[in-house]
Order: C-alpha cells, then sequence, then structure tokens
C-alpha cells in the first residue's frame, strides 16, 4: 500500500503527557470527519479543525510507495541521535493509512510510536502511545489507551457534561481537558479550568508549541 503525507518535521510534542518530548511528526493526508475544505467546514462533524491536511505539498510531504521509504525518510528527519526516538503518527486522521508494514518498519528503526487519533476506527495494536481526542457528533469506538485528551468546549451539538461523566469510565490511564482554540480562546481556557475544578479525573493540557512558537 502507498502512503499519502501531507508533512512531516521535527519538533517537541506540544499536548498532553508527553508534551516536551522530542518527536518527528508525521501528518498523514485526509480525515474521514472533515474533508479539509474550508466551504465544507460547517457542515462537517468535526468544524473546529487547526490543521491544514489536504494533499501532499507540505515539507517532508509526499506519496511514499511503501513502509520502508517512509521509516527512512522519518529517521532522516530524527537525526544522527540514537536514543529517545519517538514518532507521532497524526494527520487528518492517521488510523485511515496506518497498517502493519509501516508499524514494523518504524519499529525496526528503533521508534516508540505515538498516535493522536480521533477514535473512530480502532488503533493499531503495535502502537506504543494511544491518545484519543473525541469529537462530539461521532462514534468513538476506541474507549481504552493512554490518554483521552477531550478538547473544550466543542461547539455545535456539544459534549453534555452526561457525555463526559460517561468518558471518565473509558479505560484511560490519563483523563486531559484540552481549551479549544479559536477566535474565544480566553472563555475557552477559563471553560476548560472550571471543568478541571469540578471534575479532578480530568487534567489541563494547553498547546504548549503554540505559545513556543514551535510547528
Ligand atoms: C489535528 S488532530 C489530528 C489527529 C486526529 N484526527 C484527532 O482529531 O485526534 C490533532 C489534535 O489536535 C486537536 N485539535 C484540533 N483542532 C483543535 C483546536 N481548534 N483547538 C484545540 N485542539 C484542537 C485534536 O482534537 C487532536 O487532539
Ligand atoms: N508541536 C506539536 N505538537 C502536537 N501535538 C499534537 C499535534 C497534532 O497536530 O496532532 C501537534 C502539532 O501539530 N505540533
Ligand atoms: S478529526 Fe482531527 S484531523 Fe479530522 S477534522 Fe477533527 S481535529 Fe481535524
Ligand atoms: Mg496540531
Amino acid at each position: 500500500m502507498s502512503y499519502a503525507v501531507k508533512e512531516m518535521f521535527l519538533t517537541l510534542q506540544g499536548e498532553g503527557v508527553q508534551a516536551g518530548r522530542r518527536a518527528v511528526f508525521l501528518r498523514f493526508a485526509g480525515c474521514n470527519l472533515w474533508s479539509g475544505r474550508e466551504q465544507d467546514r460547517a457542515s462537517a462533524v468535526c468544524r473546529f479543525c487547526d490543521t491544514d491536511f489536504v494533499g501532499t505539498d507540505g515539507l517532508g510531504g509526499g506519496r511514499f510507495a511503501d513502509a520502508r521509504d517512509l521509516a527512512d525518510a522519518a529517521l532522516r528527519f530524527w537525526g544522527e541521535r540514537t536514543e529517545g526516538r519517538y514518532i507521532v503518527l497524526t494527520g487528518g486522521e492517521p488510523m485511515l493509512q496506518i497498517d502493519d508494514a509501516l508499524i514494523d518498519a518504524l519499529h525496526g528503526h528503533g521508534f516508540t510510536i505515538a498516535i493522536e487519533s480521533n477514535g473512530t476506527i480502532p488503533v493499531h495494536p503495535g502502537i506504543d502511545w494511544v491518545c484519543i481526542s473525541p469529537k462530539a457528533g461521532s462514534d468513538v469506538v476506541q474507549r481504552s489507551g493512554d490518554e483521552l485528551k477531550l478538547v473544550w468546549p466543542q461547539p455545535g451539538a456539544g459534549h453534555s457534561l452526561a457525555d463526559v461523566a460517561e468518558m471518565e469510565a473509558w479505560a484511560f490511564a490519563h483523563h486531559l481537558i484540552q481549551p479549544l482554540d479559536d477566535a474565544r480562546a480566553a472563555d475557552n481556557a477559563r471553560a476548560a479550568v472550571d471543568l478541571v475544578m469540578d471534575r479532578p479525573v480530568w487534567r489541563l493540557t494547553v498547546q504548549a508549541h503554540k505559545y513556543l512558537g514551535l510547528r
């Protein structure tokens, strides 16, 4: 199978329990909850996306004919260092493209593999760190993993507090609230803090890369 990759880059993980960690980001093209076109945003299931995942034209992007080629390219972004190799598979929705061959090739290069997924497709069992970010109005089938990262508040249908209570019972090691980044970011941050104050199961995470000027 071939892979459509929007972009690849070396940065620090900005979000979640692994924030601050040196990581290669591999951003796959395409998502099952939005086309990525602005004219479709208002009618999409997921309407608040902060990411361009359309096409393969980004830095380090392209079509990769096989898993070894893609893993080799990822290793070039990591560079010479042999210790701590860490890669985050994101998108778009990475589970639309991840397969056994890619997981084996990345592990073969010594990477610990993390995923950022919307949870509507079961994640590959070979992935080492599973972050699921549920979207209101979608059917989340992946209800276990390392971190559940709920963007808050969610516009449109929105997650009700009943949904939040239900998610507290899902089998994640960490339950995180991430403020929604949009035109009302300051209000959203306050709402996110209020939720954590009310429900101590959750912890706040912020998108540190946006404060630091990193990708
Ligand atoms: C761009 S998504 C790609 C991975 C996957 N499709 C998903 O939604 O988890 C990466 C992360 O950014 C989060 N995100 C996207 N737009 C956001 C926004 N406007 N504010 C805060 N977090 C956002 C998502 O919820 C997800 O945790
Ligand atoms: N630095 C940095 N950290 C991130 N964590 C999750 C991201 C994503 O878009 O999946 C992301 C991203 O785009 N940049
Ligand atoms: S599911 Fe993820 S990639 Fe898809 S539109 Fe939503 S935030 Fe963006
Ligand atoms: Mg991002």
